[in-house]
C-alpha cells in the first residue's frame, strides 16, 4: 500500500528478528501474532530522541512489520519513564556536519512518510512527555492514548526554529487550522486534558491502564477488514504525504539552509543551555 515512492530507500539493517522479538540498542519489538498487534517500545535512553540512526531504526522496524504477513497493527510507546519522546536530537542540528545533516533531515522525512502512511493500524499509547517531533510521531498514528500530567505539541518556536510544513500539516489535520496556527506560534505544549480537549489525543487513561487501553483500542482496528481499513487511511492522507514526497530534495536544501544560519545555532545553542540549567537548579 505505501506507495513505491516511499520504498525508494533501502533501510539500515540494525534490527534483528528473534522469532516474533525483534530488538536493536534503541527499539523493543515483539509481534503477538495470534493477534496480528506489534507492540514497539522506544528506548533510546535517556530522553528517546531522534538522532538520524533511531530514526533509521524506527523506519527499518515499521518496513520489517509491513512485510509480516501475520502483523496488523502496531502499537508505539516508550521504554523510558515519563518520555515517550523529547523529539529530534538537537544535537544533530547544533553545529552539525552538513552531510550528516542532510542525511538526518532526510532519514526524518522517510521515517515520517513510513510511518504516516503504513497500511498497519498504528496506536501510540503516549505514557510520557511528547514534544515537537515526539508529537510527529503521536500525531502520525491513527489513533492516541495519553497517560495524564505530561505535555504535548509542536514547541518549535520556543527553540528559535520553525515547524516543517509536514508537521504543520499532520498537526492541521489533526485538530484543525484555526488551533495550529495559535499552536505554531505560541510553541504550544498541551497538558493531556487540554490535549484531549482540543483532539489532540483521543482518550487519557492512567499509566497502569495506557497498554491495556492501546491493546483493546486496536483490536477494534484489526478486526476490521484490512484492506479496507488501510485504503481509508491512504483517501485520508495520501495528499498531505504527496506534498512532501514531491519535494523531499528542496525540503531537505531548505532545511539545511535554515539550520546553517548563525541566527538559529545561537537559538539551538541557548535552548541547550537553559534544558541544562533547568537540570540544575
Ligand atoms: C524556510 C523554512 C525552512 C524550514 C526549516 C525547518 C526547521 C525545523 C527543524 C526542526 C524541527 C524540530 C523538531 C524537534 O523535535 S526539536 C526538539 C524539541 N524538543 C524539546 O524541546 C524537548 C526538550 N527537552 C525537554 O523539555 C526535557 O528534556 C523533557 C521534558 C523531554 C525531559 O525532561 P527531564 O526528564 O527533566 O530530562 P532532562 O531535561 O534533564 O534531559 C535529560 C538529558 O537529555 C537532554 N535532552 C533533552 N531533550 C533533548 C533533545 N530534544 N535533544 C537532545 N538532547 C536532549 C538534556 O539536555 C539532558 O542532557 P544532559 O544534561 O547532558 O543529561
Amino acid at each position: 500500500m505505501a506507495s513505491s515512492i516511499l520504498r525508494r530507500f533501502i533501510p539500515r539493517k540494525t534490527t534483528w528478528m528473534y522469532g516474533q522479538r525483534m530488538m536493536s540498542s534503541t527499539i523493543d519489538v515483539s509481534v503477538d501474532e495470534q493477534t496480528g498487534i506489534a507492540l514497539m517500545k522506544m528506548k533510546r535512553k535517556p530522553v528517546n530522541s531522534l538522532n538520524l540512526e533511531f530514526l533509521q531504526d524506527i523506519r527499518n522496524t515499521i518496513v520489517t512489520l509491513e512485510q509480516n504477513k501475520k502483523c496488523k497493527g502496531l502499537i508505539l510507546t516508550s521504554d523510558v519513564p515519563k518520555i515517550f519522546s523529547a523529539g529530534i536530537d538537537i544535537l544533530e542540528m547544533y553545529q552539525p556536519n552538513e552531510e550528516r545533516l542532510h542525511n538526518f533531515w532526510r532519514a526524518l522525512q522517510d521515517m515520517w512518510l513510513q510511518l504516516y502512511m503504513t497500511p498497519l493500524a498504528t496506536i501510540a499509547a503516549i505514557n510520557g512527555h511528547s514534544p515537537a517531533g515526539g508529537c510527529l510521531i503521536s500525531i502520525s498514528c491513527d489513533y492516541r492514548i495519553m497517560a495524564p500530567n505530561y505535555t504535548i505539541g509542536l514547541n518549535e518556536t520556543l527553540l528559535g526554529i520553525v515547524a516543517p510544513f509536514w508537521f504543520k500539516d499532520a498537526m492541521c489535520n489533526t485538530v484543525g487550522y484555526r488551533e495550529t496556527e495559535i499552536a505554531l506560534a505560541l510553541g504550544k505544549l498541551y497538558s493531556t486534558d487540554e490535549a484531549l480537549q482540543k483532539g489532540l489525543v483521543d482518550e487519557v487513561v492512567t499509566s497502569e491502564q495506557i497498554m491495556e487501553a492501546a491493546q483493546r483500542k486496536m483490536l477494534e482496528y484489526v478486526k476490521i477488514p484490512n484492506m479496507a481499513r488501510a485504503m481509508s487511511k491512504q483517501l485520508m492522507r495520501q495528499e498531505t504525504a504527496d506534498k512532501l514526497c514531491s519535494t523531499q530534495d528542496s525540503d531537505v536544501q531548505n532545511f539545511v539552509n535554515f539550520c546553517l544560519q548563525d541566527k538559529v545555532q545561537q537559538s539551538l545553542g541557548f535552548y541547550l543551555e537553559q534544558l541544562k540549567k533547568r537540570k540544575s537548579k
